[in-house]
């Protein structure tokens, strides 16, 4: 987060007409060493559905996570539509999307992951469907490796592309982006028609804004950060379960 940037001015109250959006890591939930140590708090997916039934069933989420990882950290959202690894998978608004199977390849470049593993404690490769992504935030010595052993397994994983992120690098196969995925579903019910919002915080989620403030909505980003697109803001995650009403007011 670049604490230097100015503030952004924080997005509009909720409204029934809206196509919400909502990014799920560093946006809803607070980060974690690793994937797996997030803490989702008590009664925020109680609180998604209550949303979405007041939007008709327009709220999505839309993560670089699967939706069988998101599933088991929210699994009162079972009925809720979910845009999962970047758009490669999506569940609801009358059609399913599958990821592609990973190539075999990939099961060989996970395999040889493990050395990384073994040499850095705390460092952590996550394999969702076709994606790979190598996470350093517990283990930041390991970025440089991490990063030579993504470049080098590119070459052998057609149609794949590399994302960088500050703590991690992800390989997977191009084709889809959040942008597209919330695009896609904008033609769709129940969130045709509807005045898109997307709130996201990393720079995977810049298309997303981008998409929105295309149809006229509203772009909210968590944190701040050098030339985002978004026209609105919310400190952290704490802010964004406020804003949502699934938090109490700070006393
Ligand atoms: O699109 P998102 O919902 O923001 O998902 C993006 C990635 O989130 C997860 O990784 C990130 O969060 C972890 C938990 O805080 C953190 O340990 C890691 O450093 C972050 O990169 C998830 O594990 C990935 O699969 C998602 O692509």
């Amino acid at each position: 987060m670049a604490a230097s940037e100015p503030a952004l001015p924080a997005p509009p109250v909720l409204a029934n007409d809206w196509a919400l959006f909502l990014d799920v890591d560093g946006c809803l939930l607070e980060h974690a060493p690793t994937p797996q140590q997030v803490c989702v708090p008590e009664r925020l997916g109680q609180r998604l559905c209550g949303i979405a039934a007041e939007l008709n069933g327009a709220l999505a989420l839309v993560s670089g996570r699967s939706i069988a990882a998101l599933d088991g950290l929210f699994p009162e959202c079972a009925q809720l539509c979910v845009v999962g690894l970047h758009g490669l998978e999506r569940r609801g608004a009358q059609t399913d999307r599958c990821a592609p199977e990973p190539p075999p390849a990939l099961a060989a470049v996970l395999r040889e992951s493990d050395r990384l593993l073994q040499t850095y404690p705390g460092a952590c490769v996550e394999m969702s469907g076709p994606c790979l992504n190598l996470h350093w935030r517990a283990a930041p010595q390991a970025a440089t490796a991490m990063t030579a052993f993504a470049e080098a397994a590119l070459p052998r994983l057609s149609g794949y592309g590399l994302h960088r992120g500050a703590h991690g690098i992800e390989v997977r196969p191009g084709g889809s982006d959040k942008g597209s995925a919330i695009a896609e579903l904008l033609q769709r019910p129940p969130f045709r028609g509807r005045r898109p919002v997307f709130v996201g915080d990393d720079p995977a989620d810049e298309c997303g804004f981008a998409v929105v403030n295309a149809h006229d909505g509203i772009s909210v980003l968590v944190g701040r950060r050098a030339n985002s697109a978004a026209h609105h803001g919310l400190p952290g995650p704490e802010q964004v379960r406020r804003w949502l009403g699934a938090q109490a007011q700070a006393a």
